[in-house]
């Protein structure tokens, strides 16, 4: 699996694949790794599925009853640290869940790294990113060497396709369709869903055009 998600000047970029493995079968090439909890929350996926799919829905259960109690949405804050207490609770048991949960609430774009070791980092301007998975090491390389906080959402959209075409062509384990969404003030929106095989030649496209735009 290779998840990653960056803030930028235009909010947050998610890009994932869709790859899922049981060893070194390819279980499914289609498997969706964002979770729409809401219409301006989303989380990622990485590490066991059924653990993944479970505990993140069961964190859009809890977003939605916090909603009901409180008469007012939950900010990303706290819906991660919903996640990070389950997975806290459930320590030792061997869950295996990888996620990041994003979204934009009253303090604007904001992005956290929740995993089962009971970990949870929040995104600042020192590490405005996470990738997650087996092919987070090869997305990881594009985006230390592209990242700029002051990209337009195109040049994001461009750079998500890069990281994950490069962690798709090396890592074994991830491949599939790549799918990527912006999180904006007035919520998410799915703005690609590819296959990467056909990657290459769509951020070469992008690169191209925003080179002309700037010439
Ligand atoms: C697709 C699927 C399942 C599935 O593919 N299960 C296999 C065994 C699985 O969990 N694969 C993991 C890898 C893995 C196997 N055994 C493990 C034991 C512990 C931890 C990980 C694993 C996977 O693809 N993980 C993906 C992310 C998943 C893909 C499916 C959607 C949710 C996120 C990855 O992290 C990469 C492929 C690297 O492993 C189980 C399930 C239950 C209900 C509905 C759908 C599924």
């Amino acid at each position: 699996t290779t998840t990653l998600a960056f803030k930028f000047k235009g909010g947050v970029l998610v890009a994932v694949d869709s790859r899922s493995t049981q060893g070194p079968y390819i279980a499914s090439g289609s498997v969706k790794k964002v979770i729409e909890i809401n219409p301006y929350l989303l989380g990622t996926m990485a590490g066991g599925a059924a653990d993944c799919a479970f505990w993140e829905r069961n964190l859009g259960v809890q977003c939605r009853l916090h909603e009901l109690r409180n008469r007012e949405r939950i900010s990303v804050a706290a819906a991660s640290k919903l996640l990070a207490n389950t997975l806290a609770q459930y320590r030792g048991y061997g869950l295996s869940v990888g996620t990041m949960i994003t979204g934009w609430d009253k303090t604007g774009p904001q992005l956290y790294y929740v995993d089962n070791d009971g970990m949870r980092l929040h995104a600042k301007d020192t590490s405005p990113f996470f990738s997650v998975g087996s092919g987070s090491t090869f997305a990881y390389g594009v985006l230390d060497s592209a990242y700029r906080h002051d990209m337009t959402d195109e040049e994001a959209v461009a750079l998500g396709k890069r990281a994950i075409y490069h962690a798709t062509h090396r890592d074994a384990y991830s491949g599939g369709i790549n799918n990527i969404y912006l999180v904006k003030e007035d919520g998410w929106v799915k703005v690609f869903s590819g296959d990467v095989k056909d990657l290459r030649d769509a951020f070469d496209a992008e690169e191209a055009a925003a080179a002309a735009e700037g010439s």
